[in-house]
């Protein structure tokens, strides 16, 4: 064989390998590349979770030191104020404390180191403050300063984690705000702090505010202080669990859709969600900016109507309307408040979407016998179009950009359990939860509707068009309150308190399915509790009307929480029960 041969058949065998290496080298490439991009996510992510677990470690240890100097701070009180009798401080109504604070039976100091140490106490077996607020010593300083005792004079208070408190970050139970400290504090602390209440602690929420169950992967899960097998509830569930466990006789929540009344109706509480913008909402953390229909609303919780009355009245003074002029400067009406007229009263045992649990149809029904005792007339009422307005108001608008914005605040978390779901809805793109409504609608048709509205609204044509849907069904609900003449709405509220697990799960699964959760996820009432909810209302102040319009009407032995709400909050919140969302 020449030279010349050798070297023509070893061109023809490299044409004939040359496809099949080149295949193979193709193959080890695209391999390569492969792992390389898997190693590289694995690394990175392994690199975002160390930095996370660092810097929630590092919260936790700031957090415990606070608990110490709060510990020593009260140890230090009680050596050198032996005669001080916490049990009876802690007995005494808000009313009863306030008269012996300012009649200097009481002194502020001994006041505030009582529910500190209650406060620890509570903490420890329910895991509900996130931090506790060191400079409570500086605040005592100023209080001896003011020149008259304000209406919350010596009064100690805890507030929801997401009210900015200077110095102190508001998270949200979302690690990229941990390093983000508030420069000043927010107006209704301001207020709060110039009426004379002592702010002693910050308490837990749910991770992003969007959940009913209060955990979150910085400061954990919260318990019911009833009862530890259950939970909070949510969003404003440490203040639930602190004052329901009598570490604080006073505090501010949230709520859009349910965050005070229903972790007020699981721990035992009583609590209010004002009309909009009735509190201001400077300087407190919203998880979605601009958000206006639902709105998120600041509220008091406490252990009696009477204590949220008065919360409402020192905190609706000169000073709040100086400080936010977009707050319409309307002081608490006393005289409706305090008036025996007897009242028309609507009730309904259930909206027709959620079902009630036993006890709190039972507890709804014995209330309307009471108030028809009482002298008030009672009228059974319907909700109009509960579905529609929880689907395709409610929901479609609170997720308006189809869950984004929501995404990206939980993108740079771990991922609290209690959100997996709505953070996996939220990943979902458009086309496939299209799709998945459509396979799903023969046998989940609520599902299958609740994955359409995830979808938000898709222009600005169809946000005019949702915006006047919305005020339809405001004129449709004001137009039936008007027909029956009703003063005020009784309504059956979520609980009694769920088992751990089962709040957080509903959030992913809105109208899933009626299942019978009074006897699925709850479980025993709380027996014999004060329960009680009141709502806030009158006319629209935007539109120069006078009326603020309060309504309280008793609070009730029950064991369930009762929901009142007058008109003006329903249609504001277009929520008129506190369980939407909560029963599916
Ligand atoms: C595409 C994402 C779907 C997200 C579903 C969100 C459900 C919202 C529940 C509302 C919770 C409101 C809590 C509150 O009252 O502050």
């Amino acid at each position: 064989m020449s030279w010349t041969t050798d070297l023509g058949t070893m061109h023809e065998r490299w044409q004939e390998m040359l496809p099949e290496y080149g295949l193979n080298m193709a193959w080890k490439v695209a391999a390569s590349l492969g792992c390389l991009l898997a190693a590289t996510v694995f690394v990175l992510k392994w690199k975002k979770k160390r930095l996370f677990l660092k810097r929630v470690e590092q919260e936790q240890k700031r957090r415990e030191e606070t608990v110490k100097a709060m510990q020593e701070k009260v140890n230090g009180f009680k050596k050198k104020n032996p005669g001080v009798d916490q049990k009876r401080i802690l007995n005494l109504s808000l009313t009863e404390l306030l008269e012996l604070l300012r009649d200097g039976s009481l002194s502020p100091e001994g006041v505030l180191y009582a529910y500190v140490e209650k406060a620890l106490e509570v903490n420890e077996n329910t895991n509900c403050v996130t931090v506790f607020l060191t400079d409570c010593e500086d605040q005592l300083q100023e209080l001896k300063k003011q020149e008259t005792h304000g209406p919350l004079y010596g009064i100690p208070i805890s507030v929801k984690e997401h009210i900015g408190y200077k110095r102190q970050p508001s998270t949200c139970g979302l690690v990229q705000y941990l390093d983000d400290l508030e420069n000043d504090d927010s107006v209704a602390v301001k207020v709060l702090k110039k009426q004379g209440a002592i702010v002693f602690a910050k308490t837990n929420v749910p991770q992003s505010l969007f959940c009913y169950e209060t955990s979150n992967p910085i400061y954990g899960l919260t318990l019911n202080p009833q009862n530890q097998a259950k939970c909070s509830g949510g969003s404003s569930g440490g203040e639930g669990a602190l004052i329901g466990g009598g570490g604080s006789i006073l505090g501010l929540g949230s709520d859009t859709g349910g965050s005070i009344r229903i972790p007020a109706s699981f721990c035992g509480v009583a609590g209010l969600k004002p009309s909009t913008n009735r509190i201001s909402m400077k300087e407190v953390r919203e998880i979605i900016d601009g958000l206006t229909i639902p709105s998120t609303v600041i509220g008091p919780l406490a252990r009696d109507v009477d204590s949220l009355a008065l919360c409402m009245k020192a905190l609706l003074c000169d000073e709040m309307f100086k400080l936010d002029p977009t707050v319409p400067p309307l002081p608490f009406n006393d005289q409706v408040y305090s008036s025996s007229k007897p009242l028309r009263v609507g009730y309904y045992e259930t909206d027709g979407f959620n079902l009630p649990s036993p006890g709190m149809r039972r507890a709804v029904l014995e209330t309307t016998k009471l108030l028809e005792e009482a002298g008030h007339t009672v009228v059974h009422f319907t909700p109009p179009r509960i579905d529609y307005m929880k689907e395709e108001l409610f929901m479609r608008n609170l997720v308006a950009d189809g869950g984004a914005t929501l995404y990206d605040k939980l993108n740079k978390n771990i991922i609290d359990p209690n959100l997996q779901e709505v953070y996996l809805m939220s990943c979902l793109p458009a086309v496939v939860r299209k799709a998945l409504s459509f396979f799903l609608k023969p046998w989940f048709p609520r599902m299958a509707r609740s994955l359409t509205c995830s979808l938000g609204i898709s222009s600005m044509k169809d946000h005019w068009r949702s915006q006047t849907a919305v005020q339809e069904y405001q004129a449709e609900f004001i137009a039936e309150w008007k027909t029956l003449e009703l003063d005020v709405l009784l309504c059956p509220m979520t609980g009694p308190a769920y088992n751990i697990g089962y709040a957080g799960k509903l959030l992913g699964r809105p109208g899933w399915r009626r299942a019978p959760v009074g006897r699925s996820m709850c479980s025993s009432p709380i027996p014999g509790r004060i329960m009680s909810a009141l709502h806030e209302g009158g006319g629209d102040p935007h539109q120069g009307t006078k009326k603020q319009n309060i309504k309280v009407l008793s609070y009730f032995r029950a064991d369930s929480l009762i929901l009142f709400q007058p008109l003006q909050s329903i249609v504001d919140y277009l929520s008129p029960s506190g369980s939407v969302y909560t029963q599916a």
